[in-house]
């Protein structure tokens, strides 16, 4: 059934940097072994957010910046191996989930778009890759996201405890895992995405370490209210969301309702809305005993005490505390997906995305000897 060691890549809606994890994986266990986090250098960060936010760019700019990924997703691979001592035979495959760039699922051609050429990682590691995981979804007319609740529930449902599995990444997205009910699942909307937007643009700095900053602010109300109107929060799932829709634009347009707010009344207000718009999915959802928090923002203790405020009667704890590092979780699930679709076993769960079947997900791209190229 093709156990062994993997390797999972993932580089997320923040753009904080690329994580790599290795990990043993078979029919019974997930073992994770070793990782790292990748530098994204600062010119390949802006040119990814300025397409996220709908910059035009010619075709010949995308297969550049296709290519640079792609690049850049080998050298973190092979920074993983050379730390390790891994040659390529060592591992089976590496699942490497890409760069977003576009996420439409639903209109008139629902589409996403992950880039980072996978041939490239293929070429330079010497090891399969498996990717483009999304697409399979799509075509069945899923949502093609969120991926992650499959894994979730493998690795972290209880028999009685009704347990949800909340990662705060750029995005934040929820997994309902309910004894006796089918896995659901979906984005809950920004996560950190609005708060490292608005320091960057204010301070420069790329996130509000410990939330130091909206820790001195105060909530503005109406600015709360105005955001919490949005659509977005009301649709009923399967629904996923990114950030060609949840951007500085869409912050800009709020904002422009109430000039003159402090600033750093602004990021407190911000790290509500990621609370607030969570904890009303929790508790719309029929609520849990036990709330399992991944993705950066489990290290935001602004957010992780208003969430534990805003749901009384719910433990609130990091997955680490289950066994899990919280900063590992994603790029785990690409690489327990890669080892999905080549044991043959679908990935996708029709009752999270809304697709018409569970399918195989991805595309592999077979390996071939590790070549000394730039
Ligand atoms: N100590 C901390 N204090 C506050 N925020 C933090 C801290 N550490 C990480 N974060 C937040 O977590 C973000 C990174 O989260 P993560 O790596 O989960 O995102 P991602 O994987 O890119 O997102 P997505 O899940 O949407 O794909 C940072 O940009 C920052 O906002
Ligand atoms: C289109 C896309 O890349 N979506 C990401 C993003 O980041 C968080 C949230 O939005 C989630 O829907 C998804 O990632 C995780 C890994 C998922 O598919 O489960």
């Amino acid at each position: 059934m093709k156990s062994g060691r993997y390797i999972g890549v993932m580089s997320g809606t923040s753009l904080d940097g690329i994580d790599v994890v290795l990990a043993a994986i078979d029919e019974t266990m997930v073992a994770q072994q070793a990782s790292l986090t990748f530098p994204i250098p600062l010119p390949l960060k802006e040119a990814i957010l300025g397409i996220c936010q709908g910059q035009q760019l010619t075709l010949s700019e995308l297969g550049r910046l296709d290519t640079q990924l792609g690049k850049l997703f080998a050298d973190a691979v092979l920074a993983l191996m050379d730390r390790e001592q891994l040659h390529p035979e060592d591992i089976v495959a590496i699942g490497c989930h890409g760069q977003t760039v576009w996420h439409e699922p639903t209109g008139i051609a629902p589409h996403t778009l992950q880039i980072g050429d996978n041939n490239h990682i293929a070429a330079r590691t010497g090891v399969t890759v498996v990717g483009d995981f999304r697409r399979r979804d799509i075509a069945l007319g899923g949502q093609g996201a969120p991926l992650v609740p499959a894994f979730h529930h493998a690795l972290l449902a209880h028999p009685v405890e009704r347990r949800m599995v909340l990662n705060i990444g750029g995005i934040a997205n929820l997994s309902l895992l309910i004894p006796g009910q089918p896995v659901r699942g979906y984005d809950t909307g920004p996560g950190n995405m609005l708060m490292d937007a608005w320091i960057w643009r204010q301070k420069g700095k790329p996130y509000d370490k410990d939330a130091q900053w909206a820790s001195e602010g105060k909530v503005v109300l109406p600015l709360l209210q105005n955001m919490l109107s949005d659509g977005y929060f009301a649709t009923p799932a399967p629904k996923s969301t990114g950030r060609e829709y949840f951007n500085y634009s869409w912050l800009e347009r709020h904002l422009a309702h109430f000039p003159g707010l402090n600033a750093c009344d602004v990021q407190a207000t911000l790290a509500e809305l990621t609370a607030v718009t969570i904890s009303e999915q929790v508790l719309l959802s029929g609520g849990c005993e036990r709330l399992l928090v991944c993705g950066g923002g489990c290290r935001n203790p602004l957010v992780m005490a208003r969430l534990a405020g805003l749901l009384p009667g719910t433990e609130v704890t990091t997955t680490d505390e289950a066994g899990i590092s919280g900063d590992d979780m994603e790029a785990l699930a690409f690489a327990w997906l890669a080892w999905r679709t080549l044991a043959g076993l679908p990935g996708n769960l029709p009752s999270v995305t809304g697709a018409s079947a569970a399918s195989v997900l991805g595309a592999i791209y077979p390996a071939n000897p590790r070549q000394n190229q730039s």
